[in-house]
Parts: structure tokens; C-alpha cells; sequence
């Protein structure tokens, strides 16, 4: 695992939008995962900036959700369907073909999750997958004690991210939906390369114990270790419980500039 620690969350998204643009130059259709929350809005910014530039050509990229929220109205602004389709779909001029993710109002839920994992196989996997973190450890929906070996499926939020997420929905936690799918740890790790974006104190307890505590269900977050390609990026703030932050800093400052992340 490789831990990047980063000034502030611009540079963050700088960073791996530099990343997720080189993977398109090399391969145009690239399968790119997008996390959803706060975090990862600069990575997003950063690409549509650099595509409207014309430092990058992404009119072949092809993006595909992390997970979904169980039961949300279709159309409904908070379901990550419609977030991906507003912040990353649309700002990189890319139509709905282009996109794939689970279908959170499907009737039979189930059959949905086997569905989606099918068809990110077919579709020849995940390139590069944008994570975030919850503060209680999860990535996608991945809460504590899920499987290491988990498939896309159903589960159950916490009431700690039930809370985190109210603020998506006028603060009220009553609207924040108990069940939700997502893509499985070991889906995840299926991805060719993972990139986890962390900023601000509050995710600095559940950083430091995804990339220096013991691998873990109860920190789903640690799966990363298992990857032969993850890296991890951080600002100062989410950096601050890291045993091995000086380490880190050296190693990166002295890694060549063509080798990128
Ligand atoms: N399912 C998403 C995660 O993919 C995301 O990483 C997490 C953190 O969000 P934020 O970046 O807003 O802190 O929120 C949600 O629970």
C-alpha cells in the first residue's frame, strides 16, 4: 500500500484526477469506479477542469458506481445515481450509456446484486476505484464486519453513518434509508487499481487503523492491505493519527515523478 499525504483536499483531488487521467491516455475506455460523499467532489473538479482543457480525451471513459441506496423514488437527488449522473457524468460530457451501476429500486434486490457484479465482469472489470472512508471504518457500504470476501449484496447501514449522511438530506436522519447495496469487499478488490481519498480530522482514527492496524472486518477500510495496488491519499488532518506519516512523506518525495500513483 502506498500512503500519500497531501496538504490539503485540492491537492488530493489534483493528485488522483492526474492518475485517473494518465489511465485514460493509455486506455480511453477505462472502467472508472466513483465513490460518492463530500470527499471526492475535488478529484471530480479536477478532471472535468482538465478535460475541458483538453489535457485529457474522456469521451470513451466509462464509469460505474460503488453503491446505492435501497428504495429511494427514481430520479430522486440523493440516490447515488443521480449524484454520480450530476457530478462526474455530466461534468465529463459523457452520456448514460457510459454509466453503470446497481438498481436500488428493483423488486427483487437480490437478483440486482447479481446482476451488477455480473456485469462488471463482463464489462472487463474496474480499472481504477475511487474510495472514500467512513468514519467508522467502511468503503462503498462495506459497514463493520462485513466479509472480506463479500459480493455486491443488501446491507444494513449503522446508525453512525445514518447520522453522517443526514446532512444529504435536510438533516434529517428519518429520510436517510436503513438499507442500501453494494459493490462486496471482494468485489472491490477485484478493481486493477484503488484509490482511497481521506480528508479532515474526523477520518483520521479510521485511517490509521485501515492502513496500520491489523487487517479486519470490524475496519473494512483494512481490506486495502490485501491489494497488490492501493493507494491511499491524505490530507495533514486525516494524516494525524499515522504512526509511519514521516515514513511515508520520504518515501513519496523521493519516488520518481514519471511513476505516478
Ligand atoms: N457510501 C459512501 C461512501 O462511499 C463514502 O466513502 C462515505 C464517506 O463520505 P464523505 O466523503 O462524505 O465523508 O459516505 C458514504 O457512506
Amino acid at each position: 500500500m502506498e500512503v500519500v499525504i497531501v496538504p490539503d483536499s485540492a491537492a488530493g483531488g489534483e493528485l488522483i484526477a492526474e492518475a485517473m487521467a494518465d489511465l485514460l491516455r493509455r486506455k480511453p475506455d477505462a472502467l472508472l469506479g466513483v465513490a460518492t460523499g463530500s470527499t471526492p467532489l475535488p478529484i471530480y473538479q479536477a478532471l472535468a477542469a482538465k478535460v475541458a482543457n483538453k489535457e485529457v480525451d474522456a469521451s470513451r471513459a466509462r464509469v460505474c458506481q460503488l453503491d446505492e441506496y435501497v428504495g429511494l423514488p427514481a430520479g430522486h437527488p440523493e440516490s447515488y445515481r443521480s449524484v454520480v449522473l450530476r457530478e462526474v457524468v455530466e461534468p465529463l460530457g459523457l452520456d448514460q450509456d457510459s454509466f453503470m451501476g446497481p438498481d436500488g429500486s428493483a423488486e427483487d434486490v437480490a437478483a440486482a446484486c447479481v446482476a451488477y457484479d455480473r456485469a462488471l465482469a463482463e464489462a472487463g472489470g474496474v480499472d481504477l476505484q475511487l474510495l472514500g472512508i467512513g468514519t467508522d471504518g467502511h468503503i462503498g457500504f462495506n459497514e463493520p464486519c462485513s466479509s472480506l470476501a463479500s459480493r455486491t449484496r443488501i446491507k444494513t447501514l449503522t446508525q453512525q453513518t445514518r447520522v453522517d449522511n443526514a446532512r444529504f438530506f435536510e438533516g434529517d436522519i428519518e429520510q436517510v434509508p436503513h438499507h442500501v447495496i453494494t459493490q462486496g469487499i471482494g468485489t472491490i478488490l477485484e478493481a486493477r487499481h484503488l484509490v482511497l481519498l481521506a480528508t479532515g480530522e474526523a477520518k483520521a482514527d479510521a485511517v490509521a487503523l485501515a492502513v496500520e492496524g491489523p487487517l479486519s472486518a470490524l475496519v473494512p477500510a483494512s481490506a486495502l492491505q490485501l491489494h497488490p495496488h492501493a493507494t491511499v491519499v491524505v490530507d495533514e488532518a486525516a494524516a494525524a493519527g499515522l504512526k509511519l506519516a514521516d515514513y511515508f512523506r520520504a518515501t513519496y518525495a523521493a519516488k520518481p515523478d514519471w511513476q505516478g500513483i
